[in-house]
């Protein structure tokens, strides 16, 4: 195995979301192309619900096995991003302003009843792979974040131009991600160049890009099959064959 330069690791990492990142799958070009019924942005907002409900939890368990202040005090915002500093405030309470303006009960939605079962395995996976491995894995694993300033000026500009049913309120979750997203990610790029310096962590932290890759994209797969092709699993959303599922 042979040691990359921090540049060649940059950029080898850069590759993977080239050619990985979830922008790729066509669920998305879907959504973001305007191909999808109501029905199926719901489901797609309903099932992302799980990803952003579990982020600050992950940060946590990363954030109690962080060594210094610094590096602390940098995770922490990250809880603060998605948790806010008060009631109403945060990026879990905007995604749900999303489903609020996509008519979906708030009850329903945080119950996590009608999401897939493969959401749940992949973000759980998640989820454990950034406690239980090494903290130059868990920060590795972030790196998505380096390329979600792309898909998310794609999704807004696609989705408002294209669906009715769709504000630029609905949407505003994504407005300050487009800040917080390359702050993050300029720090944990920051941290792997530096600390990935022989061949085995820089295996490590390519292993960690590419495994959070997987769990976005089969995110996707699994409302491609159930909401595209028609293959929902027993007992998750379908429309208005869901009534729990609206705000009365
Ligand atoms: O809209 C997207 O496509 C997208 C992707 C990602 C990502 O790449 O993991 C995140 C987000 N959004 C996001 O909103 C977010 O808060 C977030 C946190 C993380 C992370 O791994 O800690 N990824 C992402």
């Amino acid at each position: 195995m042979t040691i990359l330069s921090p540049d060649a690791l940059e950029q080898h990492l850069r590759d993977i979301g080239a050619a990985r990142y979830h922008n790729r799958h066509p669920f998305h070009r879907a959504l973001h192309d305007g191909k999808l019924d109501r029905t199926q942005v719901q489901a797609w907002a309903l099932n992302r619900y799980y990803y952003q409900a579990s982020i600050p939890a992950k940060d946590a368990s990363l954030l109690a096995r962080l060594p210094t202040t610094d590096l602390r005090r940098e995770w922490r915002r990250r809880i603060e991003d998605h948790d806010g500093t008060e009631p109403g405030t945060g990026g879990v309470e905007r995604w749900l302003a999303l489903t609020d303006g996509l008519g979906l009960s708030r009850d329903y939605v945080q119950s996590l009843r009608g999401t897939l079962p493969a959401t749940g395995f992949a973000v759980e996976a998640y989820v454990h792979f950034v406690r239980e491995r090494s903290i130059l894995a868990a920060i590795a694993s972030s790196l998505t974040e380096l390329f979600s300033p792309t898909i998310i000026s794609e999704r807004v500009s696609g989705m408002l131009r294209h669906y009715d049913f769709i504000s630029e309120k609905t949407l505003a979750y994504f407005t300050p991600r487009l800040t917080q997203a390359p702050r993050d990610s300029d720090f944990a790029l920051a941290y792997v160049r530096e600390h990935a310096r022989t061949a085995e962590r820089q295996a490590e932290v390519i292993g960690a890009l590419e495994f959070k890759c997987a769990v976005l994209w089969s995110m996707l797969d699994a409302l491609q099959h159930a909401y595209m092709e028609g293959h929902p699993p027993p007992g998750v959303f379908r429309g208005r064959e869901t009534p729990e599922a609206f705000a009365s």
